[in-house]
């Protein structure tokens, strides 16, 4: 693990045990974040991208999930670790933020009794020093008359302020890594960029990596430095967001990237959709994930699975034909015209 990772995962599998037997939602996923970096996890819905959050958060019933693989933050395996160390950790060190602020924020207490014991848990502080590091980091947030929202309860404040409370309480133990699924989702656009805009700020004030959860391409494009797009449990493309929306390699990609609506898409234009179902985990196929839906699957795709590999520096993609596609050569297929 090199010193500027925050966290390399490393061929993680993750299994459930469910009535219909064992799935593997998680199949092999490598990636890592470095500090002062915003690594964007993108996929539809099903795609594996919580439960990739919720294994490094140890969220999981390991009654009924099991892991394969290492998770290396600060020299130690998350996936080895007992309940009580990796109580210390989250919260402190790895914090995350959901849609959903409910899930982190009480309705009984007010915002700055949560947060004063957010740090007295982690911490040793005494009161007062916890009250003014509250205001600081709720200042920092950019909310408006912040002593007076720590006095308030949760169902006072907009959601755009609730969002940024819960932001506040995640980054009030500095920690060196957040996990950001889906935060921003439920919010107005304008409230959406400020948020984003804060999340950024953030990363850069404390040096710290960033996993960001997201469906939309757009988001992507406007906050991460690199991406990993996700197919039914696995890393299909990793790419630094550059290259990625220069070249997208990965025909997923391309359908996810042409998905996405442009400042010049005729607003009365259906908009571009990906054909076909992703396959239930129950039943993966053999070949490559993406071949009954692929637009320039061959015998190949359908019989063999693609790795992981290297295209350029920085860029990888698991794709047999992502040559042949990037230089115009891709096997000539009815469905290809549908994606030029
Ligand atoms: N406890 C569980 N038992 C069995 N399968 C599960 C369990 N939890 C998740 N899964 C399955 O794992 C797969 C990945 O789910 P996950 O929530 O990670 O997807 P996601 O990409 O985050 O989707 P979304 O964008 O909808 O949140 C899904 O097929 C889901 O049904």
């Amino acid at each position: 693990m090199s010193a500027s990772h925050v966290i390399d995962v490393q061929n993680l599998r993750t299994h459930f045990h469910t009535e219909k037997g064992r799935v593997t939602a998680v199949d092999d996923v490598s990636f890592h974040v470095e500090r002062n970096e915003v690594l964007g996890v993108v996929g539809e819905s099903g795609c594996g991208k919580s439960v990739t959050s919720e294994a490094i958060m140890q969220l999981l019933n390991t009654d009924i999930t099991d892991f394969e693989g290492e998770i290396m933050f600060d020299g130690e395996n998350l996936l080895t670790l007992d309940e009580d160390r990796l109580a210390r950790i989250r919260g402190k060190d790895i914090s995350m933020i959901f849609q959903d602020t409910t899930s982190s924020l009480n309705p009984l207490y007010t915002v700055g009794d949560q947060i004063i014991e957010a740090l007295q848990t982690h911490g040793r502080r005494n009161r007062k020093a916890a009250a003014e590091a509250a205001l600081k980091v709720v200042s920092a947030t950019g909310i408006p008359s912040p002593e007076k929202r720590l006095r308030e309860y949760p169902h006072e404040l907009s959601g755009g302020m609730r969002q940024r409370i819960m932001i506040a309480m995640a980054l009030v133990c500095e920690p060196k890594l957040l996990i950001a699924d889906e935060p921003t989702t439920a919010l107005d656009v304008t409230t959406q960029a400020q948020i984003l805009d804060l999340i950024v700020q953030m990363k850069s004030d404390l040096d710290m990596g960033v996993i960001f959860i997201t469906h939309d391409m757009g988001v992507v494009a406007e906050i991460c430095d690199r991406v990993a797009v996700m197919y039914l449990g696995q890393v299909i493309e990793d790419s630094t967001v550059e290259s990625l929306f220069e070249a997208p390699l990965h025909p997923y990609t391309k359908g996810l990237m042409q998905a996405m609506p442009t400042i010049e898409s005729d607003p009365q234009a259906d908009l571009y959709t990906i054909k076909g179902k992703v396959p239930s985990l129950s039943d993966v196929p053999k070949g490559c994930r993406f071949a009954a839906r692929c637009p320039y699957a061959t015998d190949k795709c359908v019989s063999e699975a693609p790795s992981l590999e290297v295209a350029t520096e920085g860029h990888k993609v698991r794709c047999w034909h992502w040559k042949a596609i990037a230089e115009g050569n891709a096997p000539a297929h009815e469905k290809a015209a549908e994606m030029t």
